[in-house]
């Protein structure tokens, strides 16, 4: 995998900013206490009905790490509160169960989500017994590699030992693959790190309360995500466009955007070149300057919104857009450099190919009282236009 400093500033960033958010949320709450104090009876509940639900709504979006999470607390909340446990058995095994909850959150970050009742949910139930196996035997197995050690080892050092390989798995595991879900697990891993090293900061329930929300909050985003975003480009899709128009005024433009002879392109450099061409072209597309909003509106096919534009001052915009992406000189990652054949390699297919690709565009101005369908049919019109006179211009 390549990573670019742009890419590492970014991944900083996104874990970074939930992380500053939810401690000064925290902060927020733990210095304004007379105002919720009298909530206690019901923010000590609160987590025994939250959990639950979270971890059906994650199941029923298919984030099965986020069901196991909410799993885990629930029970450790059922243990704190007597509820089945008793609550004695959280003294007598402290030290195994925060082990075995920053193991299980280390694992589930390196995990997928593939669903709990699958063969995947089978071999992940397995290895949580196993971290289980090793986490409540770990005194056992302490005294017994002690007896071949000249300085044996104290439990409070093998387990802040263990929780740091644990909290380096989950910081590595963040920066390479950082997702909102991988957000919430650290999250919740830094709370359960408070919660054992530093018991008196957060009161548990208040804890638990802030990450069954964001086990909700999660979901919900990543679902608007799904459904607003479109996978291959990262664009706003057609949905998020029919969205916006909503709360367009009377006054906007639309302009519809083409790539030209991309039936020839696909054909001559294959589909997957292909798709990587549309994401190029999407990320150049949005940049485009002058209060453009960029949708993926179906196959190669692209639409810009100008807010409050006429025609005329939209066409600036579009041309150098246009211009950008006809100079553009795409680099495409061979896909046999992932192949072990080096026949292949040897041919001399491995080296990243150079493309370059040219766009249509057509712009229409939006009417008083008019569909926002019929200014889309102009746009489409005025693009016919720009094909049709030889392609590689914006046409209005
Ligand atoms: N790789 C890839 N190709 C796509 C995708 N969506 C649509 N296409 C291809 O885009 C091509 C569109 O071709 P046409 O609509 O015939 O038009 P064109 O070849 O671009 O020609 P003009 O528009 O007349 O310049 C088809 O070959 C589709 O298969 C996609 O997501 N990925």
């Amino acid at each position: 995998m390549e990573l670019t400093l742009a890419d590492i500033v970014l991944r900083v960033r996104s874990v970074l900013l939930p992380m500053l958010l939810t401690g000064i949320a925290f902060f927020l709450v733990l210095n304004v206490q007379e105002y919720w104090q009298h909530w206690r009876p019901v923010t000590r509940e609160l987590p025994l009905w939250l959990f639950p639900i979270a971890a059906l709504v994650s199941l029923q979006f298919n984030r099965s790490r986020l069901a196991y999470l909410a799993i885990l607390l629930v029970t450790f909340y059922c243990m704190n509160r007597s509820i089945i446990i008793d609550s004695k058995y959280l003294l007598t095994y402290k030290v195994p169960i925060f082990l075995f909850g920053s193991l299980s959150m280390s694992l589930l970050l390196l995990m997928k989500d593939r669903g709990i009742a699958s063969i995947h949910g089978f071999l992940a139930f397995f290895t949580f017994m196993a971290c289980a196996g090793l986490t409540f035997n770990i005194e056992t197995l302490l005294n017994h590699s002690n007896k071949l050690l000249t300085t044996p080892l104290a439990i409070d050092d093998v387990t802040l030992t263990f929780w740091a390989a644990t909290a380096i798995i989950i910081s590595i595991g963040m920066l390479v693959k950082n997702t909102l879900t991988t957000t919430t697990i650290s999250l919740a891993f830094i709370l359960w790190s408070l919660l054992y090293f530093q018991p008196h900061t957060i009161p548990i329930d208040i804890a638990l309360l802030g990450i069954a929300v964001l086990i909700f909050l999660s979901v919900l985003f990543d679902s608007y995500h799904l459904a607003y975003r479109d996978e291959l480009t990262g664009l706003p899709s057609r949905r998020a466009l029919y969205n916006l128009v909503l709360s367009l005024s009377n006054k906007y433009c639309v302009a519809m955007i083409d790539i030209d002879h991309f039936k020839k392109f696909n054909d001559t450099y294959g589909h997957d070149v292909g798709d990587q061409v549309l994401k190029l072209v999407a990320s150049r597309l949005s940049k485009v300057t002058g209060g453009g909003k960029v949708f993926r509106y179906g196959g190669e096919e692209f639409t810009i919104i100008f807010p409050r534009k006429s025609v005329e001052q939209t066409l600036e915009h579009l041309e150098a857009v246009r211009e950008e992406i006809q100079n553009y000189e795409m680099v495409i990652r061979n896909e046999n450099r992932k192949n072990t054949d080096k026949s292949a390699r040897n041919k001399g297919n491995s080296k990243n190919k150079t493309v370059s690709v040219t766009i249509s565009i057509g712009v229409a101005q939006h009417e008083r009282k008019q569909d926002f369908d019929k200014t889309l049919k102009a746009a489409d019109v005025a693009l016919y236009k720009a094909k049709k006179q030889g392609r590689n211009q914006v046409c209005s």
